[in-house]
């Protein structure tokens, strides 16, 4: 925050807040910018895994799953028909054609679900059967409806078929022991489908981490009334809070937070004890009104790092005490919206025991040129194309503001460089999907 002026008693709080700690400038020099490998290396080394617990299939989307998961059951769990038609003994078509179709007897009819015993299909008989329905025994075949004909109990083949044909036999698809889940894989509804599927109601994870969200800043303003002087929208909160309940954490505390020396620590302190995990938003560069570095330092909080060689999102605070974090988020929008993907992606992923932590990077070609800054990484949004080949060709969208960034399918990597990177150039990139 660099605000020249106070715009009135309240929002001096340099002057009118109690001092709750000490503003020490020789912590903003002591400290140097590190990269961004480093960071991530950083948040490896520091977070461990929170307990697991074993859950319901509706709490587990969005969950890692804490060890391997096997399939109960064989699928199909039984063998059963493909198609609407009728279950035969494929020796009894012998030549059956359209000129000449072999004429069987029905005997009965099997639904799918239909429960108790069936009946043995003997030499000359059919079934009419249905689609997942049990082939009754006797029976090696089915033969869809289409190519049949039915008069009374009589039914007319028109073709005849191999052993097997129309059967899903038991086990085919998959056998009871596959391992279907990965231990330190995220759960999307995807794998909670299959789960199901495989007879598991539960499934133990490592547990939702408790979440807090500070959004701090005295001009940030909710959308839905006119803007007072200086304010502006807010956009770090929305998004925030929106991209962690798309990933599936839906009990976030959300507070929002003057810019007051007082609140900040008072804000941080509850966070810590209520969290696993605090994120905050603006209030880490170096001006008079940024509290967060101070207040984390005088909470005792070890600063693991602060301030990464980065393009947008350059004062970045990494704290921890104990086995809670503090992600501390600069609060330019953009910063905050690759931060997420790349930072709190990472603080997730370790914080659930995840095998393959985020971001996953992979090699691609820009499509045109993009400026570069001398000595930080320029994190550009991209669009996403493939050429003829298959490489990834990356079309940046403007920008690193968050009104540029957002259009991006894509965040690629831009090294420090004096000049422009012209097209062709080899890039690393994430996807953001
Ligand atoms: N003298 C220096 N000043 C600054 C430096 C520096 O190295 N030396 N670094 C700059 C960089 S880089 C960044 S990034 C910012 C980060 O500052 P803060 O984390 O203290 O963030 P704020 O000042 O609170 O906000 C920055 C910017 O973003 C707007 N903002 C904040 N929150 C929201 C929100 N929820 N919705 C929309 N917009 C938001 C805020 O109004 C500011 O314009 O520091 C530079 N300064
Ligand atoms: O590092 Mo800051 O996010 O403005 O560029």
């Amino acid at each position: 925050m660099s605000r020249k002026h106070c715009a009135g008693r309240a929002r001096c709080a340099e002057f009118s807040g109690r001092a709750v700690f000490p503003i020490d400038s020789s912590l903003h020099f002591g400290r140097s910018m590190i990269d961004v490998a480093h960071a991530l290396d950083l948040f490896d080394s520091n977070i461990s895994a929170l307990a697991t617990r074993t859950v319901s299939l509706d709490a587990a989307l969005g969950r890692v799953a804490a060890k391997d998961v096997l399939s109960k059951i064989d699928l199909p769990p039984f063998s059963q028909s493909a198609m609407d038609g009728y279950a035969v003994r494929a020796e009894d078509l012998g030549d059956a054609s359209e000129q000449a179709p072999v004429c069987l007897t029905r005997v009965g009819e099997v639904a799918a679900g239909a429960a108790g015993e069936l009946a043995h299909i003997g030499k000359g008989e059919t079934v009419r059967i249905f689609t997942g329905a049990r082939i009754p025994p006797g029976a090696d075949a089915v033969v869809r409806q289409e190519d049949t004909m039915s008069q009374g109990g009589a039914v007319y083949f028109k073709t005849s078929v191999p052993p097997a044909h129309d059967i899903r036999g038991r086990g085919e698809e998959l056998r009871e022991g596959t391992r279907l889940i990965a231990a330190g894989e995220r759960l999307d509804a995807r794998h909670i489908g299959v789960l199901s599927m495989c007879g598991h109601a539960e499934v133990e994870v490592y547990r939702e981490p408790r979440i807090t969200l500070l959004i701090s800043g005295d001009e940030i303003a909710s959308a839905g009334r006119p803007l007072g002087p200086g304010e502006v929208y807010d956009a770090n909160r929305p998004f925030l809070a929106g991209w962690l309940r798309m990933r599936g954490y839906a009990n976030v505390r959300i507070v929002a937070l003057a810019d007051e020396r007082e609140a900040v620590a008072t804000a941080l302190a509850e966070a810590f004890a209520a969290s696993d995990l605090v994120i905050s938003t603006g209030g880490v560069s170096v001006g008079e009104y940024d509290f967060f570095t101070h207040a984390a330092e005088a909470m005792g909080l070890e600063t693991v790092f602060w301030r990464v060689r980065q393009r947008p999102g350059k004062p970045l605070l990494f704290a921890r005490r104990d086995e809670c974090i503090l992600l501390g988020i600069p609060g330019n929008p953009g910063a905050v919206f690759v931060s997420a993907y790349v930072y709190l992606r990472r603080v997730l992923d370790r914080l659930e025991g995840r095998s393959e932590p985020g971001p996953r990077m992979r090699g691609g070609v820009l499509g045109e040129a993009v400026g570069c800054c001398a000595r930080r990484v320029t994190w550009c949004g991209c669009q996403l194309d493939y050429d003829g080949r298959g490489v990834a060709r990356l079309l940046p969208v403007g920008g690193h503001k968050m009104t540029q960034l957002y259009r991006a399918d894509a965040i690629a990597l831009i090294p420090p460089a004096e000049a422009q990177l012209p097209p062709g150039s080899v890039v690393r990139w994430f996807s953001l999907h």
